[in-house]
């Protein structure tokens, strides 16, 4: 029903010299499969559904506890507010959340607990499929992406799983290493690269938009699908940092027109309420295309996303609920309140 990647990637074009590649130059696919449509396994879509619905079990015990047994009165709606607040879903959507279902049991005249449950749900459903949007790939050549965030949200990482997501797809990935305050940061994501066959491009020089520059020169030269630039982590309040963040936004789009095609925001679901303030920040900063959700597994805070539907409903591309390849997955807004609240 839901392919990783949307869209059919155009067919590369002829690899040409490359400009600079320390790591061994991935090997585009001579036959690049039809990503559309692509029917997961149902073993493989369960297996997925269990690691969401244990990953988000933190955030859904609380919630879920309040049906069994509950009689609709105050009481009920005061924890589920309490709840919600908890999960860090916010005053706003909490607010709208709790109206809207005493609005709902009170016109479809709903009597018993499971009947409340099953209506903040799609209550829920309603409130995050507009943050839902398949990540579409093959409309450039290549696609090129820029990856900000906080200190340790997750960005080398979710570049890590998505280039190997990518690849699995028949795409040509190239990274950059962009992450040139953290010398560690550059030199793990290079020999990263060397294992998995993906070109990483990098520069002692520490100008990240230097690097970049190089990255897209080099993934247009050589045709690549996807370009990803790995970008170190700052903090919103860090005005030189963000300065310098636009500054690679900026090359980038000099490096080719329309570049970055997508800016993504990788946002750790352990931060809460203060996941919201990144996300506007750097949306008012970069014009954010999308975010990743990282670390949704071993938190309380998974409301956070209902948060951002209300308040600043940037798209969510993907979902991270692990270290392991196959944990980060595209956001699905049934999926996730189906795992809280199933
Ligand atoms: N449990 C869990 N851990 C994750 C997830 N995603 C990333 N991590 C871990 O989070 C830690 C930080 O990840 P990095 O990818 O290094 O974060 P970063 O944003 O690149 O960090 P800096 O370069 O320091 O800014 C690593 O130990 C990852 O394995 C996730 O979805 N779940």
């Amino acid at each position: 029903m839901f392919s990783f990647f949307k869209k059919k990637p155009v067919a590369p074009e002829a690899p040409a010299a490359p400009v600079v590649a320390p790591a061994p130059v991935a090997a585009p696919a001579p036959d690049l499969p039809d990503l559309l449509p692509i029917e997961e396994p149902a073993e493989k879509k369960q297996s997925w559904m269990a690691r969401l619905k244990a990953g988000l079990s933190k955030t859904s015990n609380n919630l879920s506890v309040l049906f069994v047994g509950a009689k609709i009165d105050d009481d009920l709606y005061d924890e589920l507010e309490a709840a919600l607040l908890m999960a860090d879903a916010g005053v706003d959507a909490t607010t709208y959340l709790l109206d809207a279902l005493k609005r709902k049991v009170k016109e479809d005249k709903l009597l018993d607990a499971a009947a409340v449950k099953a209506a903040l749900k799609q209550l829920l459903i309603e409130l995050l499929t507009p943050l839902q949007r398949p990540f579409e790939l093959g409309r450039h050549t290549p696609t090129v992406m820029m990856i900000s965030g906080v200190n340790g949200a997750g960005k080398t990482t979710t570049i890590g799983k998505l280039a190997k997501h990518m690849q699995t797809h028949g795409q040509s990935v190239l990274l950059a290493a962009g992450d040139t305050f953290r010398a560690a940061a550059r030199e793990q994501l290079m020999v990263w690269g060397q294992r998995n066959n993906i070109t990483v491009i990098s520069q002692a020089s520490g100008d990240p938009a230097a690097v970049s520059f190089d990255a897209v020169q080099s993934g247009k030269a050589k045709g690549m699908d996807v370009v990803m630039i790995d970008t170190a982590g700052r903090l919103p309040t860090q005005l030189h940092l963000m300065e310098e963040l636009k500054k690679v936004q900026r090359v980038l789009g000099k490096g080719m027109d329309g570049a970055p095609h997508e800016t993504l925001l990788v946002i750790d679901g352990n931060t809460g309420q203060n996941a919201l303030a990144q996300v506007k920040a750097f949306d008012d900063a970069l014009k954010l295309t999308g975010l990743v959700i990282t670390k949704l597994d071993g938190t309380a805070k998974g409301g956070v996303l209902a948060a951002i539907a209300r308040v600043r409903p940037v798209p969510v591309y993907f979902i991270g609920v692990g270290e392991k390849i196959e944990d980060l997955q595209p956001f699905v807004a049934a999926e996730f309140v189906e795992a809280l609240l199933g």
